[in-house]
């Protein structure tokens, strides 16, 4: 038997699983880091404290089983994208904490950006708005904040990484020799990446001043990059996969098709669907971004919308309206009632995400009369998960012009079996949960395992993704019909409620400035959550 390991380095925690050669989960550990919010919206952790816990994962996993090191074939790293990390290579200490990806400090910079260039410049060339959500943002904040860093980066002492970046220069020995790489789907997440090139975009690095010297070089997401260094926990182990969290997970599932759609259900909604080897520019909210590249491979595109509140609007519930203990009593109270009577919540707390990018909004509860109980409080929440994931899809399906004919589907949320028939019975379309719930830290193991012959191909794998379970549209369709445009009788409801905010179109020129409030909303959630994710 052959085994894979995976470093899985979320926003919240960090594991380390070991996979065999059926893609089934023979050992786990995992450990949460500290969350900084030293102003409000910024969200920032420490580079040394994601080190540590790494390693501390990966000698508890071990540890737990019958396995060694020298056992694991190779080890892949998938991450928690956009996150912004600046280091010293003479030291090996980083200038400042990561800048989270949730952090909303660099707005402005974005805005005074878009001001400037337009909208289109920079997604003309990476696929992405111009917002604090991506990297160069955040990097832009750092050098001007930064003493010293600017300089730094000019001389090439100073690294600039994502936490792919920040890990494969300390797995492989840091100040002695620790090599500097991120992976295209990593770099497609920075707003420096050309789409078409899969290289770094001069033009875009000198409107922004950042030198090409500190940037890690471009690699694929499944290749052997180095090994493991001497007396480290992976020692000699071939480091041979890297893939940001979303894109694993659309790995892990084996969307390998185009058109198959991948919708991961956690503390928010994150859905991608293979576009294949041509790039689809969206029209209507979506993220152009690179889903995978193999090797010497032609690389593979994505669309991706990502929605705020997802899971963790049930964590609200819990925590903030106390009116369930525990998650999984969102289904038994919803179970209650044969539907929302009437009512509807749009979870805009902060905003709406993809694919309206609309900052103006926030939450309601629309459509309540005194016949309304708790339990149609929690089932307008969970059904509200459903509505906008649909919303994505839609986007996804017209930029495309690819119909959807089945939904994979993971993350804790997927727990939830109403909220699964209903998003079938929403999207009439099946809708499929696999057996191996960590489709994230699957892929990369499975782009880890692919570089040195564990599995032949995408076919081989291909035959692991095993159905635990799976829900059929059973809904009529003019009762969806009718759920469909409340739902968005609703949501025009919730638009236009902060003062002075945007009201923009939904035109998506004008919406993608709006993006920025992705970060506030995100760190929002943070706060509000205490900022327990897995
Ligand atoms: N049975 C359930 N019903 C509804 N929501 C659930 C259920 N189980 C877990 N969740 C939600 O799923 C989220 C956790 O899922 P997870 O995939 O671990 O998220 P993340 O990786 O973003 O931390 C939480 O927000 C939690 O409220
Ligand atoms: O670490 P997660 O699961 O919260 O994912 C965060 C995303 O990668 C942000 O783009």
């Amino acid at each position: 038997m052959k085994y894979v390991g995976s470093i899985d380095q979320g926003t919240s925690s960090t594991r380390f699983i070991i996979f065999n050669e059926s893609g089934d989960i023979v050992a786990v550990s995992q450990k949460e880091h500290k969350q900084y919010f030293p102003e409000p919206g910024w969200v920032e952790h420490d580079p040394m404290e994601i080190w540590s816990c790494t390693c501390d994962v990966i000698a508890d996993c071990l540890k737990s089983s019958p396995l060694s090191a020298s056992d694991l074939s190779s080890v892949g790293i998938t991450n928690q994208r956009e996150t912004t990390v600046v280091w010293n290579s003479e030291t090996g200490e980083p200038y400042y904490n990561a800048v989270v990806w949730n952090d909303a400090r660099t707005a402005s910079i974005a805005k005074s950006l878009e001001g400037k260039y337009g909208p289109d410049r920079f997604r003309a060339k990476t696929g992405l708005p111009l917002a604090s959500y991506f990297s160069a943002t955040k990097l832009l904040w750092l050098m001007e904040n930064v003493k010293g860093l600017k300089e730094g980066l000019k001389s090439g002492k100073a690294k600039f990484g994502t936490i792919d970046s920040w890990l494969m220069y300390n797995l492989t020995g840091g100040v002695d020799g620790g090599i500097h790489i991120t992976s295209v789907c990593n770099a497609s997440r920075t707003l420096m990446m050309n789409l078409e090139t899969l290289q770094w975009d001069d033009d875009i690095l000198k409107i922004l001043d950042v030198p090409k010297e500190c940037l890690p070089k471009i690699v694929s997401n499944s290749e052997v990059y180095g090994v493991g260094a001497k007396g480290g926990y992976l020692d000699n182990v071939p480091l041979a996969g890297i893939l940001g969290d979303q894109q694993a997970a659309m790995f892990g599932q084996t969307c390998y098709a185009p058109g198959e759609v991948k919708s991961t259900y956690g503390t928010g909604n994150f859905v991608l669907m293979n576009t294949g080897t041509s790039q689809c520019k969206s029209t209507n909210g979506l993220l152009t971004t690179v889903g995978y590249k193999l090797g010497d491979q032609e690389v593979v595109y994505a669309l991706e919308g990502a929605v705020a509140y997802c899971g963790s609007v049930v964590q609200w519930l819990r925590d903030n309206l106390k009116i369930i203990q525990d998650a999984p009593q969102s289904q038994t109270f919803a179970e209650n009632v044969d539907d929302n009577g009437g009512m509807y919540f749009v979870p805009a707390f902060a905003g709406l995400f993809a694919p309206r990018w609309r900052s103006d909004a926030r939450g309601c509860f629309v459509g309540m009369t005194a016949y309304n109980t708790r339990d149609h409080v929690c089932r307008a929440a969970l059904e509200a998960a459903a509505y906008q994931c649909k919303e994505v899809v839609d986007a996804m399906v017209k930029d495309s012009g690819v119909d959807l004919a089945a939904m994979k589907v993971d993350g804790g949320m997927t727990a939830n079996t109403l909220l699964m028939q209903f998003q079938a019975d929403m999207l009439d379309c099946p809708v499929y949960r696999p057996v191996v719930p960590e489709t994230t830290a699957l892929g990369a193991a499975y782009a880890a395992g692919l570089a040195v012959g564990v599995w032949s191909g995408l076919d081989e794998i291909k035959k692991n993704w095993k159905c635990d379970k799976q829900w059929e549209s059973k809904m009529e369709a003019p009762v969806r019909e009718k759920y469909w445009t409340e739902w968005n009788r609703a949501v025009s409801k919730s638009l236009g409620w902060v003062e002075g905010g945007d009201g923009s179109s939904e035109k998506q020129g004008s919406g993608w400035g709006k993006v920025v409030a992705f970060a506030a909303i995100a760190a929002g959630v943070g706060f509000m959550m205490g900022h327990k994710r897995r």
